[in-house]
């Protein structure tokens, strides 16, 4: 099988994930995006993190749970203990043999990935497929994608998905102000928001 993984704090999920996902799904002919909620992500301190585990993995459970291709994956759902994502690579061959993996981000975490922890584990684990967000438009994204194949033998592919303009922060932001969120985030994540007074 190809397996997309679609990693992040989800803190909360959104559009934009979600549609990396789809994108992803359709361009790649992936069978499965596994949703990997990050427990403890390596690079966020502990108190930069607004919410518990529990509530980001159920928000990513009620986005997810009207499409057949999406899973969750709960692998990296470790409180207080940092998950790397090569190792969480690894894991998966070891775990899942015979498949493909495909780490789907967006151009922050492509300019960012030479910081991770054991950063060249990823390109000889999976392929990468990068998304544009922000001011990186294609000429950049060509760029970054050229120097990393270049330099580490690579194997990422540019994520052609529409380019939206949300963040986790800004709905963080907005919930707490009491502004909207509705259409950033699927309905049902928006009335979770609001039942459990997150992000006040
Ligand atoms: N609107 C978007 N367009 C493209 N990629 C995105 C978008 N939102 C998130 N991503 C990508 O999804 C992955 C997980 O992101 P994450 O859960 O940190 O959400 P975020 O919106 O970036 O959160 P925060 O604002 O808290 O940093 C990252 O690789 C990030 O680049
Ligand atoms: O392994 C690392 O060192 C590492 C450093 C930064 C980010 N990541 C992963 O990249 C994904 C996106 O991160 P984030 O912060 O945008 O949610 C998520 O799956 C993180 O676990 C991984």
């Amino acid at each position: 099988m190809k397996i997309g993984i679609m990693g992040g704090t989800f803190d909360p999920i959104h559009i934009g994930h979600l549609l990396l996902g789809e994108f992803a799904f359709e361009e790649f002919n992936l069978d499965e995006i596994w949703f990997l909620p990050n427990g403890n992500p390596p690079h966020k301190d502990a108190e930069e993190m607004d919410t518990s585990l529990k509530h980001r993995i159920e928000m990513v459970k009620l986005a997810i749970s009207g499409s057949p291709h999406f899973k969750l994956s709960l692998h990296e759902a470790k409180e207080g203990i940092h998950s790397y994502t090569y190792q969480t690579m690894l894991d998966f061959h070891k775990m899942y043999p015979g498949n493909q993996f495909y780490f789907i981000l967006g151009a922050d975490s492509l300019f960012a990935i030479e910081k991770w922890k054991y950063f060249k584990g990823m390109f000889t684990t999976c392929t990468i497929l990068a998304a544009m967000r922000d001011d990186k438009d294609v000429g950049d994204m060509k760029k970054q994608i050229s120097y990393l194949k270049k330099k580490y033998n690579a194997d990422i592919e540019l994520l052609r998905a529409p380019l939206l303009e949300i963040s986790s922060t800004t709905i963080r932001k907005r919930a707490a102000m009491g502004l909207t969120v509705h259409y950033m985030v699927p309905d049902t994540v928006a009335d979770y928001i609001k039942e459990h007074h997150l992000y006040m």
